[in-house]
C-alpha cells in the first residue's frame, strides 16, 4: 500500500508533500519529525499535506479552496502559512492533475490564497496584508538587534542591520520577547543594497499613496531563523515581512523589492491592503513510503 509522497522546494526551503485527499493519514508530530529528519527520514524543513478543505477540522471558516495546504514545521508544530510551501503546493496540484494550470485558490490556516502558476514554472501568490504591529528586539550571541514585528498570517520579527549577515550565528534560536510573541516568532536579519541609480521607488500598482521618503535600496539580503525549524535557506512569508518592514522604516505604504536569500531570489510587492510573492517552485521527485517505515515508532 504505502503512503505517496513528493519532494519539492522553493528557493531551497524544502518540503515533503503528502497526498491525503480524504484526510485519512494520521500525521502525528512524531511522524512529521521523522519525515523531516535528514538521517532517518526523507529530510525537509516542513510537511505539506494535500487534503480536501472539507476534511480539515481546524480550517478557518469560509475557506473556498477545494485543496487545503496542511502545513507542519519540521518539529511537528502547525503554522498558519508558508509562502515557499504554497508555491510548491500549487505546482504539485497542477502536476497531479488536481488543479488546472493558471490561477486557483489554495486553502491555508491564514485563509484562502490566490495563486498563479506562471508559464516559466514560477508561482505568484497573493499573500494577503503584511501588518506591522510593533517594535521589539532579537538577540544573537549576546548582541541586541532592533526589529519590526510583522504579521503575514504568521509572526515575524525583522531586524534591518548593517552587520555582515554571514557573521551571525543562527545555529541557536535568536532571543525574543515571549510577551510580544507568545507563540514564538520567525526572525529575519536584513541588509539593504545601495541603489545603483538615483530613481528609487519602484512602480507598484498595489502601492497606495505614500507619504514617506524614497527607498534607499532596490534589493535586500536576508537570513532567517524559522520558528519550529531552525535556520532555513529561505522563508517566503519572511521575505514579505522583510519588505513590509523596510517600507515601514522608509515611511512608505507600498513598494516592490527583490529579496536575496541563501537559497535564491524572490520578488515581493507590498501594498497597504495586500502583498504578492513570486518565486520558483521545484518538484524534485515522487515515491512511496514503505508501510514498515510509516508504522515504525
Ligand atoms: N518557510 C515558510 C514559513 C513556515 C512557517 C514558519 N516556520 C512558522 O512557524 O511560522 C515560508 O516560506 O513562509
Amino acid at each position: 500500500m504505502g503512503v505517496e509522497f513528493a519532494k519539492g522546494h522553493g528557493t531551497q526551503n524544502d518540503f515533503v508533500v503528502l497526498a491525503d485527499a480524504e484526510g485519512k493519514l494520521e500525521l502525528t508530530d512524531e511522524r512529521v519529525r521523522a519525515l523531516c529528519d535528514r538521517s532517518r527520514g526523507l529530510g525537509a524543513d516542513g510537511v505539506l499535506r494535500v487534503v480536501r478543505s472539507e476534511h480539515v477540522a481546524d480550517a478557518p471558516e469560509g475557506i473556498e479552496a477545494e485543496w487545503f495546504m496542511d502545513y507542519r514545521n519540521a518539529d511537528g508544530s502547525i503554522a498558519e502559512m508558508c509562502g515557499n510551501g504554497v508555491r510548491v503546493f500549487a505546482n504539485y496540484l497542477v502536476h497531479a492533475n488536481l488543479a488546472q494550470p493558471g490561477g486557483f485558490l489554495v486553502g491555508t490556516r491564514a485563509g484562502d490564497r490566490a495563486v498563479v502558476v506562471n508559464d516559466d514554472g514560477s508561482v505568484t501568490v497573493e499573500m494577503g496584508p503584511a501588518r506591522v504591529f510593533g517594535e521589539s528586539t532579537a538577540t544573537v550571541g549576546g548582541r541586541a538587534f532592533a526589529g519590526i514585528a510583522v504579521d503575514v498570517g504568521n509572526p515575524h520579527l525583522v531586524c534591518v542591520t548593517d552587520v555582515d549577515l554571514a557573521e551571525l550565528d543562527l545555529t541557536v534560536p535568536p532571543g525574543h520577547d515571549p510577551v510580544m510573541f507568545p507563540h514564538g516568532v520567525n526572525v529575519e536579519f536584513v541588509t539593504e543594497d545601495p541603489l545603483a541609480g538615483s530613481s528609487s521607488v519602484t512602480e507598484d500598482p498595489l502601492a497606495g499613496s505614500s507619504t514617506g521618503t524614497a527607498l534607499s535600496a532596490s534589493a535586500i539580503h536576508m537570513r532567517v531563523h524559522e520558528r519550529g525549524v531552525g535556520e532555513t535557506r529561505s522563508c517566503g512569508t519572511g521575505t514579505v515581512a522583510a519588505v513590509a518592514a523596510v517600507l515601514h522604516r522608509a515611511g512608505l505604504d507600498g513598494g516592490e523589492l527583490v529579496v536575496n536569500i541563501p537559497g535564491g531570489q524572490v520578488h515581493v510587492s507590498v501594498g497597504d491592503q495586500t502583498s504578492t510573492l513570486t518565486g520558483p517552485a521545484v518538484l524534485v521527485g515522487e515515491g512511496t513510503l514503505s508501510d514498515a517505515w510509516w508504522l515504525s515508532p
